[in-house]
């Protein structure tokens, strides 16, 4: 369990901006931050990583305080347990990708996890490439992997997936889920992609101007009460269940069984009311 009460003033292009925000999320959770730029989405990131300071307030993750306001005391980042992956990833260039994964673990930790990182984020063929030779898209399943190498307690995504084309962002959320399948590590990631905050996440945080104003399921957040999501999709298959699975932007949703009959490649809007899924064809 993550639990957090953030308060700092900010200083924007626009003034002074307050700052006050708080949380909990669940262990395992997969949390997104949305909301239009400078409405403080990094800003959470950095504070709950020990980046940046905040004026009041407290984070305790699973009992332990990493930091309190009232005594002003921060745990140092070394000793958070965290993973951080940024938009424009840090890799050591002079190392191979294997080196970059093993960076994190200690002297003495088992290697295993590392193969088991470079099966699942498909980098097994490019282990002993140094970094330079690799596309963003790979250098970004590196950036990925070397984060979760020591299976931290939560695992922080500041747009990770916002500098590769809409393919490879494709294919890193696929592998973002199975990473999250595997280890369950409580994330928070931030993006403004509709589509890919409802494929991967359990839970949006909507910010505006340094608060959160709404917290809820992504399907609820983007999908509800209105006549048209603005989300449209092509149907790739139907199953033997019932539900469609629908080829949307960011990838590829699967929605339970529509009131109408679908068939392969109709275009469909997808809406949503509370948790429920509808799909119209266009
Ligand atoms: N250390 C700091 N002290 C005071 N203000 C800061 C500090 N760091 C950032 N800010 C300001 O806080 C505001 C929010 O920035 P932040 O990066 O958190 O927004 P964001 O929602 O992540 O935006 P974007 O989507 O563009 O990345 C900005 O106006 C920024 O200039």
């Amino acid at each position: 369990m993550i639990d957090f009460a953030l308060q700092k003033t900010l200083h924007t292009a626009e003034g002074e901006m307050p700052f006050d925000v708080s949380a909990h999320i669940r262990k395992g959770q997969f949390v997104s931050l949305y909301g239009v730029s400078g409405a403080g989405k990094t800003s959470v990131l950095r504070m709950l990583a020990g980046l940046m300071k905040p004026d009041h307030g407290y984070v305790r993750v699973d009992g332990q305080l990493w930091y309190n306001g009232v005594e002003n005391y921060q745990l140092p980042i070394q000793q958070r347990s965290i993973g951080f992956v940024f938009q424009d990833y840090a890799l050591f260039p002079n190392m191979n990708v294997q080196e970059n994964i093993a960076f994190a673990l200690r002297r003495n930790e088992s290697r295993e996890i590392v193969e088991e990182l470079l099966e699942l984020t498909g980098l097994k063929n490019l282990a002993n490439r140094k970094i330079q030779t690799l596309s963003g898209g790979q250098q970004q399943r590196v950036a990925l992997a070397r984060a979760i190498a020591k299976k931290p307690v939560l695992l922080l995504l500041d747009e990770p997936l916002s500098a590769v084309d809409s393919g490879m962002r494709a294919q890193l959320q696929e592998t973002l889920l199975q990473v999250h399948k595997r280890f369950r590590l409580t994330t928070i990631l931030v993006s403004h992609n509709a589509d890919e905050i409802i494929r991967l996440s359990d839970v949006v945080i909507y910010l505006e101007g340094g608060k959160f104003r709404q917290q809820t399921t992504p399907a609820a957040f983007f999908l509800s009460g209105r006549e048209t999501s603005g989300i449209t999709g092509k149907v790739v298959s139907t199953e033997a269940d019932g539900s469609v699975l629908v080829q949307v932007e960011g990838g590829m949703l699967r929605l339970p069984s529509p009131g109408e009959t679908l068939f392969v490649n109709d275009k469909v809007d997808v809406s949503c009311n509370v948790n429920t899924y509808h799909l119209k064809r266009l």
